[in-house]
């Protein structure tokens, strides 16, 4: 299988490429010796360093690099105070020095946090994504979010840094349990929901192969890498088009908040799973988008393996009022206001401003039943 470059061009010599194939992890060290750095360390966590981190140091230090190895716990409660202070002061005691790089071995957790521990390291040092989640690979290593959570809310504290360079094995996904290849499966069929119906079709006519690998598998993740250095390279800040990635998100990051990010609940991409139908039935009770629709995609993110209403977060999820409250802290809340990403059908997302909170609550209220 041959590697695929996705390109992303943004401008002040910040342009980067995703390279997606088969068993780029083990031959990562030219890759990253070619961005000229002397030292690199390393942030994973215990279960992919295991798995992975052997082969990848060696490869680096093949390449003649330095290298030190930070390991988190899994899971998203490592994206905390906590997490951060572990991972920025690992790198300083392996003295990683301004030149050198920070690489994300790892899902989006180890994404998010060592990305933002490279945006503040000595006030910034450069990072690479080698994302070894399916969620990792089609979303998160891209794009330049990264960030921590608060108890407040999801990624409250963060910076906008770019990487150097996206290496995504999907031989890594081999490994991956099916429960969090089917959690990174909702952030794939999100691109389709918010503009592009006929990769929602093909996703729902490949989904067994996405799963079971195979040149499906790579063409998504090269399909999602697309969309989104598409839309980061139109609005990297998320002025105005970027919010479209966040279709389903205000639910699901209430929901993470509420399960106390705690992954044996919930993890992201079920919260997603769940927070892109809430999108879909709370446009169609607003008169917005089809039924049809918003049955369509509850039944194709079921059919994958994926949680559809609140009745599925193990444990509960709180009342109305709470998730309301939680919804509050969400990013794109403007003057108090919320907003949220709605949809006149699939692929039809739009930003929807000014959302009235009693709206939102009646909706939560009947959702809850
Ligand atoms: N920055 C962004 O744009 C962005 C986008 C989407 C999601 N996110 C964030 O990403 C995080 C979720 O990322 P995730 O779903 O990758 O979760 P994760 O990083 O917690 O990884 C999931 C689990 O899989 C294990 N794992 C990872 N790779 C493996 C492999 N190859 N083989 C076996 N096990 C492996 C990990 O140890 C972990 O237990 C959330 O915090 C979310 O907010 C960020
Ligand atoms: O890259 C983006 O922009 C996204 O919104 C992608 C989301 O899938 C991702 O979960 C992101 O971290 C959410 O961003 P936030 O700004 O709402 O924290
Ligand atoms: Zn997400």
């Amino acid at each position: 299988m041959q590697t695929q470059t996705v390109h992303v061009p943004l401008d002040g010599g910040r342009a980067y490429d995703i390279l997606v194939g088969r068993g780029l992890l083990a031959e990562i060290g030219p890759r990253v010796a070619a961005l000229e750095a002397r030292a690199v360390g390393v942030v994973s966590d215990e279960t992919v360093a295991a798995e992975y981190g052997e082969a990848v140091l060696a490869s680096l230090a093949r390449a003649g690099l330095r290298t030190g190895l930070i390991a988190v716990a899994p899971g998203e409660a490592s994206k905390s105070y906590a997490g951060f202070a572990q991972v920025c002061d690992g790198l300083i005691a392996h003295r990683i020095e301004r030149g050198d790089l920070v690489l994300a071995l790892g899902g989006g957790v180890v994404g998010d946090l060592a990305g933002f521990a490279a945006a503040s390291l000595r006030r910034g040092v450069r990072f690479v994504q080698a994302p070894t989640t399916l969620l990792a690979q089609v979303d998160s290593s891209v794009g330049g979010k990264t960030g921590i959570n608060s108890p407040h809310g999801k990624n409250l504290v963060g910076a906008f840094h770019q990487p150097s360079l996206v290496i995504a094995d999907t031989a890594s996904l081999d490994t991956l349990s099916l429960r969090e290849m089917r959690a990174g499966y909702a952030e794939v069929a999100k691109y389709g929901l918010i503009d592009d119906p006929d990769f929602f079709a093909w996703c729902e006519a490949n989904l067994a192969e996405i799963y079971a690998g195979g040149p499906a598998r790579e063409s998504a993740v090269a399909a999602c890498c697309r969309a989104k250095a598409g839309v980061v390279v139109r609005d990297e800040r998320e002025d105005g088009e970027r919010a479209l990635l966040n279709l389903g998100h205000t639910f699901a990051h209430a929901l993470e908040r509420l399960t106390g990010y705690q992954s044996a609940r919930l993890v992201h991409g079920e919260a997603v799973a769940i927070g892109l139908c809430l999108a879909f039935r709370f446009s169609a009770r607003l008169g917005l988008c089809p039924g049809q629709d918003a049955g369509r995609v509850a039944n194709h993110l079921a059919l994958a393996g994926l949680p559809t209403t609140l009745a599925q977060v193990p444990g509960g999820c709180g009342t109305a009022d709470q998730l309301l409250d939680a919804m509050r802290q969400d990013k794109k809340v403007r003057d108090g206001a919320l907003t949220f990403i709605l949809a006149r059908g699939i692929g039809k997302s739009f930003i929807a401003p000014g959302i009235e909170a009693g709206a939102v609550r009646e909706f939560l209220v009947a959702e809850l039943g």
